[in-house]
């Protein structure tokens, strides 16, 4: 028999993500007639250091955020030049896609047109060779259902009204499975829901699918999750830890921090100190971009002062990108990194950068964006790579819960040799 793997068609299309913008989906089709497709999200909140998302900038067309420009280089260039490669080596065609964008972040061809090859060819290998993603890319190892983190109050770049910091999220550190851990925070989502009724505050929905009440402080919101928690019938510490991501790139100012909502300003040493305040009141686990993308001294010595009691977690920081990741353990700078496919652009660069967190004794949580689709790539990489954490959202919108869905079918799967956590 043939090999079935060679590359023979690669198509990009422009479709829309959860936010009603328009973003790339690419198809592969391999020789063997297995088709692969994969859909890119898109973020709000991205760090300066990302790679580049390419938009068309034509303002008759959604405002100038269309990705023609992108599909067109998948259809014009990246095709022509993938054909009769072997579409299951991911890290050949990754290689291919680096060189022939050319630039140090993406800015030729797109992150987005190259990310959405990269992950179809990933799909379209997987059928040919009849193993399910997770499998395929984790192999044997592949066995750890991810702690969910799941945001269920929204403030900061994904909410107008409210709070400051972006999201607060709850984690199911005592549930005894991935299943179990999923119905407890679907609970306390709907726990938090009842109770804003009670209260006369908004249950409208921010860009992740948490609430997003009318509220003037963290310690309230926080406040309220624990009242959520403890409702649902759950009790912090032993069956859940609060998580949060701050988002504070948004927040850098001239001199330090400036809370945009809130008028308050910070220096390096104040946020720091307003953090370990936070930490010693309540049971925070994981704080997120709690500093800028640029102030690795700052992270450092948050990490010296918090490291032991918390996951210290860098979005903005390190995108996802092992040079910047590099530094961070070098500095000591966090203790754990977020992983984002779409802010490198390849499924292998991905796949390094947990590699070094891994080797650093980093924690790694997979994440989705704010603005996605019905893609699910990332609940399989998260079980791929062991990865022990996944941030994807609140249960009420279906870009989020199709992640959800198929941790369940994968954890269905694996039956008793699942395992869950980080
Ligand atoms: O900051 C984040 O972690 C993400 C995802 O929750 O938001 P965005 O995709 O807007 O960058
Ligand atoms: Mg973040």
């Amino acid at each position: 028999m043939e090999y079935p793997c060679k590359i023979v068609s690669i198509k990009g299309r422009e479709i829309l993500d959860s936010r009603g913008n328009p973003t790339v989906e690419c198809v592969v089709r391999l020789s063997g007639g297995d088709v692969g497709r994969a859909a890119v999200p898109s973020g709000a909140s991205t760090g300066q250091f990302e790679a580049h998302e390419l938009r068309d900038g034509d303002s008759s067309r959604y405002g100038g955020k269309g990705v023609l420009a992108a599909v067109q280089n998948i259809t014009k260039t990246i095709a022509p030049a993938l054909y009769g490669m072997d579409g299951a080596n991911i890290r050949a065609i990754d290689r291919a896609l680096v060189e022939l964008d050319g630039t140090e972040n993406k800015r030729g061809l797109g992150a987005n047109a190259t990310l959405g090859v990269s992950l179809a060819c990933a799909r379209a290998a997987c059928r040919a060779l009849g193993l399910p993603l997770y499998r395929y890319l984790g192999g044997v190892r592949a066995d750890t259902l991810p702690v969910p983190m799941m945001n269920i109050l929204n403030g900061g770049a994904h909410a107008s009204n409210n709070v400051d910091i972006q999201e607060f999220m709850i984690m199911p550190v005592g549930a005894a499975s991935f299943s179990e851990g999923l119905r407890w925070c679907a609970q306390v989502y709907h726990s938090l829901g009842s109770l804003l009724r009670a209260r006369g505050l908004s249950t409208g929905v921010g860009d992740e699918g948490g609430f997003a009440p009318d509220l003037s402080s963290d310690s309230e919101a926080i406040e309220l999750i624990i009242e959520a928690v403890e409702g649902a019938g759950f009790e912090m510490h032993t069956d859940f830890m609060l998580a949060l991501d701050a988002a504070a790139s948004e927040w850098t100012a001239e001199y330090g921090y400036r809370l945009p909502k809130l008028g308050r300003s910070y220096d390096t040493d104040s946020l720091i100190a307003y953090w370990q305040d936070l930490l010693g009141r309540y049971p925070i686990c994981s704080l997120e971009d709690p500093l800028g993308e640029e102030d690795f001294i700052g992270w450092a010595s948050l990490t010296e002062k918090l490291g032991s009691k918390a996951m210290l977690v860098g979005d903005d920081l390190f995108v996802t990108n092992t040079e910047r990741l590099r530094q961070g353990i070098e500095l000591r700078a966090g203790n754990a990194i977020l992983i984002k496919v779409n802010q490198i652009g390849t499924l292998s660069e991905s796949l390094d950068a947990i590699e070094m967190a891994k080797k650093a004794g980093f924690r790694t949580i997979i994440s989705h964006r704010s603005g996605e689709t019905e893609d699910t790539t990332i609940a399989d990489l998260a079980v791929a790579v062991n990865a022990g954490y996944i941030k994807t959202g609140a249960p009420c919108r279906s870009e989020r819960v199709a992640k959800y869905n198929q941790l369940l079918r994968i954890e269905e799967q694996l039956g008793c040799s699942a395992r869950y956590g980080g």
